[in-house]
């Protein structure tokens, strides 16, 4: 059956050319039947060639089965199976043979009586192991003269002496960024107040009317006082100089001419004339005052 089949798919005719009592009863000359006589076939000749195939097998031996009684059996089974644990570095290896020592194991120490439980003292290093002494010229070291750090200026020193209260109890003034000055002891603002208490500060016996070429020659330079005008009235500075918090030579720019522009341009909240009441010279008065109160007298 087969064979016949075979010739004819694989030769020219058609399927309307082979003869109707050659066909088998059941046979069509559609592809299914074809197909369905090929598998056939192929059985035919698998069975006939006898190619291996797998074949649905019953199994002969029993499963096996674990039990918590056979556990060390088992525990001895995985370890002579599993490889042994490789030590690192392996011996004979580079890492091995270039790795440090260990640390060599502290000698026991000369304990006299152990049974009293108390530890050692340490034992000190040999002198040439031990670090040497600083030098004078390391810069680290704590100087031994001079002042130290955070212990404020030197004793006796400018800032320390009117840094705080000064020998005779009085406050003083500290530099600071507003361009106060450093004063010298006893030229505290308080002990200006106490100053100007005890009398006339102007340097003059009488009042006096001033001119301006006058006033210009007060430059409190060649011997001559130092005065300066203030809304019309004159005044000597000089003794205020060295109680001026803002310095000698800030107080000095007024000296000979108006101050009163320089003084409000630094401290407008300051009241000269309370201050300075006692260091009234005089009143500033035109230049020609002398030659026209001659003129009215005439
Ligand atoms: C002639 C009359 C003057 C008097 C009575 C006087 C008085 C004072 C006083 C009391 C202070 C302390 C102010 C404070 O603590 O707040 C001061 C500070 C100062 N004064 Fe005068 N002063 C005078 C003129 C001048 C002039 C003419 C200048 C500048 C040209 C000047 C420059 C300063 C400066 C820079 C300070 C320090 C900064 C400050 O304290 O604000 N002063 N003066």
């Amino acid at each position: 059956m087969s064979w016949n089949l075979l010739s004819r798919w694989t030769g020219p005719q058609k399927a309307s050319d082979v003869a109707a009592d050659s066909r088998p009863e059941n046979a069509t000359t559609t592809p299914q039947f074809v197909i369905q006589d090929l598998d056939d076939n192929a059985d035919d000749v698998e069975e006939s060639e006898s190619t291996p195939k797998a074949k649905p097998t019953t199994l002969e031996t029993a499963v096996p089965t674990f039990s918590l009684d056979n556990h060390e059996e088992t525990e001895h089974t995985e370890k002579s199976i599993s490889p042994p644990v490789p030590s690192f570095p392996a011996p004979n290896s580079a890492q091995r043979a270039s790795s440090m020592a260990p640390p060599p194991r502290p000698k026991p120490q000369n304990v006299k009586s152990a049974s009293a439980g108390l530890m050692a003292p340490p034992v000190r290093a040999p002198a040439v192991l031990r670090a040497p002494p600083p030098s004078t010229a390391s810069s680290l070291r704590i100087p031994s003269n001079g002042p130290l750090p955070n212990r404020g200026p030197p004793v006796g020193s400018q800032q320390r002496i009117s840094s705080s209260l000064s020998p005779n109890g009085t406050a003083t003034s500290v530099p600071n960024p507003r361009g106060k000055v450093l004063l010298s002891p006893g030229h505290s603002p308080m002990d200006w107040a106490a100053l100007i208490r005890t009398g006339n500060l102007a340097g003059v016996s009488s009042f006096q009317r001033v001119t301006p070429s006058e006033l210009k020659r007060m430059t409190g330079r060649k011997g001559k006082p130092a005065w300066s005008s203030w809304n019309g009235k004159v005044y000597n500075i000089t003794p205020y100089l060295p109680f001026h918090p803002g310095g000698e030579a800030e107080l000095m720019k007024a000296a000979g001419r108006d101050g009163a522009k320089l003084f409000m341009d630094v401290h407008p909240w300051v009241n000269w004339e309370n201050m300075l009441g006692p260091c009234l010279v005089g009143v500033l008065v035109p230049e020609d005052y002398r030659e026209s109160s001659l003129e009215d007298m005439d």
